[in-house]
C-alpha cells in the first residue's frame, strides 16, 4: 500500500477582496517522492504550498499532511517538516554557522552546524558574514536551515534560484540523496529542466487550477516530437515523402510527429536514397519546457478553459 504523506483535495484559497487563488486543487504525494508544482507567475503555487505547510488555513477542501490537518495541529506536523522559503530572511550580520546555530536553538533534534553546511557545500564558507553570501550561497543556507531538524517532509520554494550551474547539480544531488533517505520533497520551481531532472511527478497549476499532472515522461509523452534539417540547395522541400512535408521554410524544415521513431526511419531512408545530405538534423523528443509553454498557449487562448486531463496525482 502506498503510504500518502501530504494530500490536498479540492483546496482553495481566497484573500480578502475576494480574489480566489487556489481553485479546487487535487493531488497526494507519496512517502519517498519528489513532486513538483509548476506554473506561471501567480498561477497559485505559493499560495498553496502555504496551506500544505499550515501556515494558513483554507477557504475550501483540505490538506493532510501525515494524515493531520497541518494548520490546526500545527504542534504535531511542523517538526516533522522543514521548510525552505523564497526570502530566508535572517540577520545579515551573523556569520553562516552563527546563522544555523540560532536556528538550530529553536529546532527540535537539530543536526550539529558542521554536519548540515557540509551536505549543502557551505563548509568553506561557515565564518562568512550573511551579508557577504552571493545569491546562490544564500539559497544554501536557506536549504541547511530546511534541513536542520532532519524533516520527513522537506518543502522547496524555488530552491535554486540564483544558483549558478554548479550549484543547482549540487542541490539537485543533494535533493535526491534525501529522497533516497525516504525524505519526502515537495518543490516548487520555474525551472522546467529542474523539474524534469528530479521530480517523480509533478502538477502545472494555471489561474489557481490544475491544469495537468503525472510523471515528467508522461506529461512530455503526451507532446509531438520534433524533427528539424536544411536541406541542400537543388533538393526542394517539395522531394519529401509526402507524410513528411510538414513545415518547410525555403530549405528548412520542420517535422512534428507523433511517431518519432517511424518518421525519422522514413526520412532517413528517403535521404539516402535520393543522396541527400540533411544538413544540422536534429530530432528530439518533446520537453517538459514545450508541454508548459503549449498549455500556457492554449489557456490563454482558449480564455482559461481547460484542454488537458484534471485527474491529479493518484499514488504510484
Ligand atoms: N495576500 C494576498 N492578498 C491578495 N492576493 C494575493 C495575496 N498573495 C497572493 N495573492 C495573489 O494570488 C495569486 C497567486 O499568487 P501566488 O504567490 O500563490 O502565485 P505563484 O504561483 O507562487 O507565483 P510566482 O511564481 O510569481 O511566485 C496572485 O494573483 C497574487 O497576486
Amino acid at each position: 500500500m502506498t503510504d500518502t504523506v501530504i494530500e490536498a483535495e479540492d483546496l482553495r484559497r481566497g484573500y480578502a477582496g475576494g480574489f480566489e487563488a487556489v481553485r479546487g486543487v487535487s493531488f497526494s504525494v507519496a512517502r519517498g517522492e519528489i513532486f513538483a508544482l509548476l506554473g506561471t507567475n501567480g498561477a497559485g503555487k505559493t499560495s498553496t504550498v502555504e496551506l500544505l505547510e499550515g501556515l494558513a488555513a483554507p477557504t475550501g477542501g483540505q490538506v493532510r499532511v501525515f494524515g493531520l490537518d497541518p494548520y490546526k495541529r500545527r504542534a504535531e506536523v511542523r517538526p516533522r517538516t522543514g521548510v525552505m522559503l523564497q526570502e530566508g530572511g535572517f540577520p545579515s550580520d551573523l556569520s553562516v554557522t552563527e546563522t544555523v546555530r540560532m536556528w538550530g536553538g529553536v529546532t527540535s533534534g537539530a543536526r550539529p552546524a558542521a554536519e548540515v553546511l557540509e551536505l549543502v557545500g557551505l563548509a568553506a564558507r561557515s565564518s562568512v558574514r550573511v551579508k557577504q553570501l552571493s545569491g546562490g550561497e544564500r539559497r544554501r543556507l536557506d536549504l541547511a536551515l530546511a534541513l536542520l531538524g532532519r524533516p520527513e517532509v522537506l518543502f522547496l520554494d524555488e530552491p535554486t534560484t540564483g544558483m549558478d550551474p554548479e550549484g543547482r547539480r549540487d542541490t539537485w544531488a543533494l535533493v535526491r540523496d534525501l529522497r533516497a533517505q525516504g525524505t519526502t520533497v515537495l518543490l516548487t520551481t520555474h525551472y522546467l529542466e529542474e523539474a524534469e531532472e528530479l521530480a517523480d511527478r509533478l502538477a502545472m497549476l494555471h489561474e489557481g487550477e490544475l491544469v495537468l499532472s503525472g510523471s515528467p515522461a508522461e506529461v512530455t509523452a503526451t507532446r509531438p516530437a520534433r524533427i528539424r534539417f536544411t536541406l541542400p540547395a537543388g533538393i526542394p522541400a517539395a522531394r519529401l515523402p509526402l507524410a513528411l512535408r510538414a513545415a518547410a521554410y525555403g530549405q528548412r524544415v520542420e517535422i512534428r510527429t507523433g511517431n518519432l521513431q517511424a518518421d525519422l526511419t522514413e526520412l532517413l531512408g528517403w535521404a539516402r536514397e535520393c543522396g541527400a545530405e540533411l544538413i544540422g538534423l536534429d530530432a528530439r523528443s518533446a520537453s517538459l519546457e514545450e508541454a508548459f509553454l503549449e498549455i500556457a498557449e492554449n489557456h490563454r487562448t482558449a480564455g482559461g478553459a481547460r484542454t488537458e486531463d484534471t485527474k491529479a496525482g493518484t499514488p504510484r
